[in-house]
């Protein structure tokens, strides 16, 4: 599901895209603390991926910032007046019994681009994901692969400044992957502040400009990529990053 909160601009994102920041953000369910409490500011050029072991509160965390979530105390705030354009592609995306054609021109019109300009910005869109050819099939015929290509889609018709991912690829194939990694590129080409989590390290290198790594619902470190994987600081990424389990 593609979820927007803020007016779309005929643009495309703006860049720099606005800084994340947790404040103290804690979570709560029935008295015991899910995650937290934590504060860190996401303000480089990122792709930021947010990694760490089952468990350890990477969606939560992702839905606090998306504000899926509301934070039991603490802040979650931006750097931009308000809140960003922003949008959420989930591990199982969920479409709408209709064509994909028709699933990202239903996106523009609830975002209230102008009837004139939808069909144009959703085949763009879907030739842009290598999606032209299925543009009348049923968005949930389509393979796996396919419809995830199709989420991103739906987000990119709608400039993002900020896109979060939460697992886009543990159900694909590696050429799947390989598709929604390029598209992730896209974005971050765009300026759009990438947000993502994943347990394959493999595609951390590949994606990642910082790593936050969380374990046991508490942020274990935040550093570029490059520290992450090669010095590892706290005993929990060193683990982790050597392929160790940890919980
Ligand atoms: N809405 C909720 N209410 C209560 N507990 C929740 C809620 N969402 C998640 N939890 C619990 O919070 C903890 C962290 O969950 P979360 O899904 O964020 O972990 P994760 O790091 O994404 O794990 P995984 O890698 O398995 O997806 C888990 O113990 C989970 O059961």
């Amino acid at each position: 599901m593609t979820s927007m909160n803020a007016p779309l601009l005929a643009s495309s994102a703006l860049y720099p895209p606005p800084a994340l920041s947790f404040d103290g953000v804690t979570f709560s369910h029935e008295e015991k603390v899910l995650l937290g409490p934590c504060s860190f500011t996401l303000d480089g050029t990122g792709p930021t991926l947010i990694m760490g072991p089952n468990g350890a509160g990477k969606s939560l965390l992702l839905r606090l910032a998306h504000g899926l979530l509301s934070p039991t105390q603490g802040q979650v705030s931006w750097s931009s007046e308000g809140s960003p354009r922003q949008a959420m592609v989930f591990q199982q995306p969920v479409l709408l019994r209709r064509s994909a054609v028709a699933n990202l021109i239903h996106a523009l019109s609830v975002n209230n681009v102008p009837r004139r300009a939808r069909a144009k910005l959703a085949f763009d869109a879907l030739e842009r994901f290598g999606l032209a050819a299925c543009s009348d099939t049923p968005a949930r015929v389509l393979s796996g692969g396919q419809q995830q290509r199709l989420a991103l889609a739906r987000a990119w018709v709608l400039s993002p400044q900020v896109l979060f991912l939460d697992e886009p690829t543990s159900a694909l194939d590696p050429a799947a992957i390989k598709a929604v990694e390029a598209a992730v590129r896209e974005f971050h080409k765009r300026g759009t502040r990438i947000v993502m989590t994943t347990h394959d390290l493999h595609q951390a290198r590949r994606l990642a400009g910082d790593v936050l790594f969380l374990s046991g619902g508490k942020v274990r470190e935040h550093t570029p990529a490059e520290t992450f994987f090669n010095t590892p600081v706290s005993r929990e990424a060193q683990a982790f990053v050597a392929g160790e389990l940890v919980d």
